[in-house]
């Protein structure tokens, strides 16, 4: 049976931050109005990685907040109760007990209670000849666990932030635990983004035969980083069947349990993994409980 109970409907919100973070929260409210105004029987709305910060290395020990007492945490859990609805809440710079800072998702349920909370896991730091200098881990630290939840009602998902998604297993472990789905809020950029974005959510998706989710911020010629856009939805078998442009925007998709089913009994992969060559990877991982 399909590890998602019922058809869920979700939108990806891609939009511009800015460096003004009260902004950045109201225009996130407007566009989950707008959401709920266009589809009010929408189960789930998702944000961008770093939707009310910059994505800068400089900048994000600046905006960081406590969590669950800063300021984008409330901001968060009323708009998901004031509308009910689950909120993948992209990620935000947070500022740990330990005075570190991680880059860090939210998910919130319909009564706005927090449900998940995902550090990313795999720092972004690359070196691309004339391409893409970038070095999270300067100002970032990584978080030590992969993130499976509930949502109530419909199963369990996974969630990974942006480059988490190189690294198969986060969504292997997900899976294994029985989610339907890999949420990944990211931000790629426009040297990376068009090389492998698709690819790898393609990837993910097929890996597991579940569905994969991304959502970008919209891109900013004017900021200083180019984020990719594209957010898009894959479905288990691999097929996007739902992808934005570049420009704010949002876009809506169902995820359907039946379709689950009827790719895995056509390739069944999911029934015959061979765990008694390789190791199952979600025997022995650390799976954050918020
Ligand atoms: O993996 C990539 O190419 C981009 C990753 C990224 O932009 C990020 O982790 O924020």
């Amino acid at each position: 049976m399909s590890p998602l109970l019922k058809t869920l409907s979700i939108a990806l919100i891609q939009l511009h931050t800015t460096a003004n973070k009260s902004s950045n929260l109201l225009k996130v409210k407007q566009y989950v109005q707008k959401a709920l105004t266009e589809k009010p029987s929408l189960d789930l709305v998702m944000l961008p990685e770093c939707f009310n910060s910059p994505y800068s290395v400089t900048e994000f020990r600046n905006y960081a907040e406590n969590v669950p007492n800063g300021e984008t945490t409330k901001f968060l859990s009323e708009l998901a109760k004031e509308h009910k609805v689950f909120i993948i809440g992209g990620s935000i710079p947070e500022l740990g007990l330990d005075n570190k800072v991680y880059n860090t998702s939210l998910s919130f349920d319909k009564t706005g209670k927090l449900i998940a909370k995902h550090r990313k896991v795999h720092l972004f730091d690359i070196d691309i000849p004339n391409g893409i200098t970038f070095k999270e881990s300067i100002t970032l630290s990584g978080g030590e666990k992969a993130t499976v939840f509930d949502l109530d009602g419909y199963g369990n998902v996974g969630l990974g932030i942006c480059y988490d998604i190189r690294f198969p297993e986060l969504a292997a472990i997900a899976a294994r635990k029985n989610s339907f789905a890999m949420f990944y809020p990211g931000a790629f950029n426009t040297t990376t983004g068009p090389l492998h974005w698709h690819l790898l959510a393609r990837a993910r998706a097929i890996d597991n035969q579940t569905y994969v989710v991304l959502c970008s911020p919209a891109r900013d010629l004017s900021s200083g980083y180019h984020a990719y856009g594209h957010s898009l939805i894959v479905d288990p078998n691999g097929k996007i069947i739902v992808e934005a442009g570049e420009n704010e925007e949002i876009v809506y998709g169902e995820l359907d349990p039946s379709y689950i089913d009827q790719i895995r009994s056509g390739i069944p992969i999911t029934t015959q993994r061979r765990f008694d060559v390789y190791d199952d990877v979600s025997v022995n991982a650390k799976v954050s409980d918020i």
